[in-house]
């Protein structure tokens, strides 16, 4: 298969079993060139586990998984080399300074970024000369994002990220994503900062006891219909009443005409706690994996493979 025209990362049918716990219970996904890819899902969704094959740390049960063109189980130096890894787990804690852990890191890359630049694009200049293990979690977790960067992976895996970092930071953070992006990596990233996903994702996936529940490119998932606005207000008895309407000002103007007339000159009143919304990506993904949940029977146990169809 050319490698330039195959997908970064594709999978089909990925299964994962923890003894009697299914983590993973048949996965597709792809991801193009360039693409960054949001994982959704709440926490023991399988999302981690799903990251950490595609990484080549966790073996799978079965299924097929090509990553930048070679099986992740079989992956060698060379393969390992175009990955940068973001691992959840907090940084190295050594007796290392901020700079001396990452010119090490940097040695294991045949074409890795300029030190000092991967420090200043995490916004530890300050603390470049600082050991690792004198840094607040917040500036560990920075160290973390500039080992996973300093190799100028082709293909960046960020697991939770921004965990623990300040609103200052993540801002700065999504600043350095948009720049790798901009020089064409390909990103999974799993957050459960709703906003962060939308900001950074092409598309995201939602996965929900192992499973994608929902996929799409971020402003379309869920469908049209997820995406309608809704009026809410407190009605003339007081009674809050919620409407979803694809025509919000013409809803927000007859309320306004119906209300009673709070001013000298007669004009419509104003409806009280008058709000428009257009669903958010959390909105959205609340909502699916609300529905998701209601329509789930059977617990995430492991079947047998001979009892599979
Ligand atoms: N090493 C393990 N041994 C046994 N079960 C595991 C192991 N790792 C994960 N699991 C189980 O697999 C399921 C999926 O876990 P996973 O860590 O992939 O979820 P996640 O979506 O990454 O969650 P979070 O958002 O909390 O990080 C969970 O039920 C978890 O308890």
């Amino acid at each position: 298969m050319d490698q330039i025209q195959s997908p970064a990362v594709r999978v089909r049918g990925l299964r994962k079993a923890y003894g009697q716990v299914t983590a993973v219970d048949g996965i597709d996904l792809d991801i193009a060139r360039g693409e960054t890819l949001a994982l959704l899902g709440p926490n023991g969704a399988g999302k981690s586990t799903t990251i950490e094959i595609l990484e080549g740390y966790r073996r799978r049960s079965s299924g097929e998984v090509s990553v930048l063109g070679a099986d992740p189980a079989t992956g060698g130096r060379a393969w390992r080399s175009e990955l940068g890894i973001v691992l959840q787990s907090a940084a190295e804690t050594g007796l290392y300074t901020v700079r001396e852990q990452l010119r090490q890191f940097a040695g294991y890359y045949p074409n890795p970024r300029d030190v000092d630049e991967v420090i200043a694009a995490v916004g530890l200049e300050q603390k470049a000369g600082t050991r690792i293990s004198k840094l607040s979690g917040g500036q560990r977790r920075r160290v973390d994002v500039a080992l996973g960067i300093v190799g100028r992976p082709q293909l960046l895996f960020l697991d939770e990220p921004t965990t623990g970092f300040d609103p200052e930071a993540r801002r700065e953070f999504w600043g350095l994503i948009e720049r790798l992006k901009a020089e064409g990596t390909t990103i999974l990233l799993t957050t459960h900062y709703l906003d962060e996903a939308a900001q950074l994702g092409d598309r995201a996936a939602v996965i929900l006891g192992g499973r994608i529940v929902a996929e799409g490119a971020i402003a379309e998932l869920g469908g049209p219909a997820a995406r309608v606005p809704i009026v809410r207000w407190r009605d003339a008895s007081g009674v809050r009443r919620e409407q979803r309407t694809e025509r919000p000002a013409e809803l927000v103007a007859a309320l306004a005409a119906e209300a009673a007339p709070t001013t000298a000159d007669g004009r419509g009143g104003e409806p009280a706690e008058l709000e428009v919304i257009r669903p958010s990506l959390e909105d959205v993904y609340l909502e699916l994996v609300r529905a998701a949940e209601a329509s789930t029977v059977s617990p995430i146990v492991a079947i047998p493979e001979e009892a599979r169809a």
